[in-house]
């Protein structure tokens, strides 16, 4: 898989040189590209943004450094992946889809946003994403992209040394995670649940399972769908 990221930010994507993703691109099963927005302007004062037609606060992206800067990397075969608070939801059902995608391409914007014009155009070329993760408001889509960047680059097949670990996690079947303990079996006078001491791999499963419907259904009831299919999961 390779990403890349155009951003007017490029060393706030430095982690990505350490950490599980760190690992990932020393191996080549991940190459990260990050690409400064401003490098594709030829005004002195390498200008990106300008007020917004019709009026209103705060500036917008102009479109041609971005077109620019998005021609020098997306390709018929990329997916361009628009951060934006008005995108659909990224799920972890999307970071498994986009997981199995070879090119993703991450418009970074800032300010207002970017041009509309600009996901116009990329819309007739090539697939575009614009993707939220979450229903609050950033000053920019890059801790948006490195959120997923995250989410998806854990998916990717050799990344994560134990792939069962990927199994058991919040939202792979669609319910939230079980509780976990480890050693000592009582610390602080709190104990371990019985049932994960007993060694019945049986009753273990059925717990751990009702651990999940009653986390979901305190913290979550979104995630549930009918009476019926709660009982089937
Ligand atoms: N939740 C999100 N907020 C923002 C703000 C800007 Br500006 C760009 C992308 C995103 S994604």
């Amino acid at each position: 898989m390779r990403l890349d990221i155009v951003t007017i930010f490029p060393a706030f994507f430095g982690v990505l040189d350490v950490s599980l993703l760190g690992k990932a691109r020393a191996s080549g099963l991940i190459e990260v590209g990050v690409h400064d927005l401003r490098d594709f302007t030829h005004d002195r004062h390498r200008t990106v943004d300008d007020t917004p037609y019709g009026g209103g606060a705060g500036m917008v992206m102009k479109p041609e450094p971005w077109g620019e800067a998005l021609d020098s990397v997306v390709t018929p075969s990329s997916v361009l992946i628009v951060p934006s608070p008005a995108g659909h939801p990224f799920t972890q059902a999307t970071a498994r889809e986009l997981a199995t995608r070879e090119h993703l391409v991450f418009a970074c914007g800032r300010y207002e946003g970017i041009d509309q014009r600009v996901v116009e155009h990329y819309s007739e070329r090539t697939e575009v994403r614009q993707l939220s993760v979450g229903d609050y408001v950033l000053n920019g889509g890059e801790v948006a992209t490195m959120a997923m960047i995250e989410a998806i680059g854990r998916l990717v097949p050799g990344v994560v040394g134990n792939p069962e670990s990927l199994t058991e996690e919040s939202h792979e079947d669609g319910l939230l995670e079980y509780p976990s303990y480890t050693k000592p079996p009582v610390w602080r006078d709190l104990a371990v649940p019985e049932v994960l001491l007993s060694g019945n791999h049986g009753a273990i499963a059925a717990w751990r399972h009702e651990q999940q419907l009653a986390r979901t259904r305190a913290v979550r009831p979104d995630l549930l769908g009918t009476a019926d299919s709660i009982e089937e999961r």
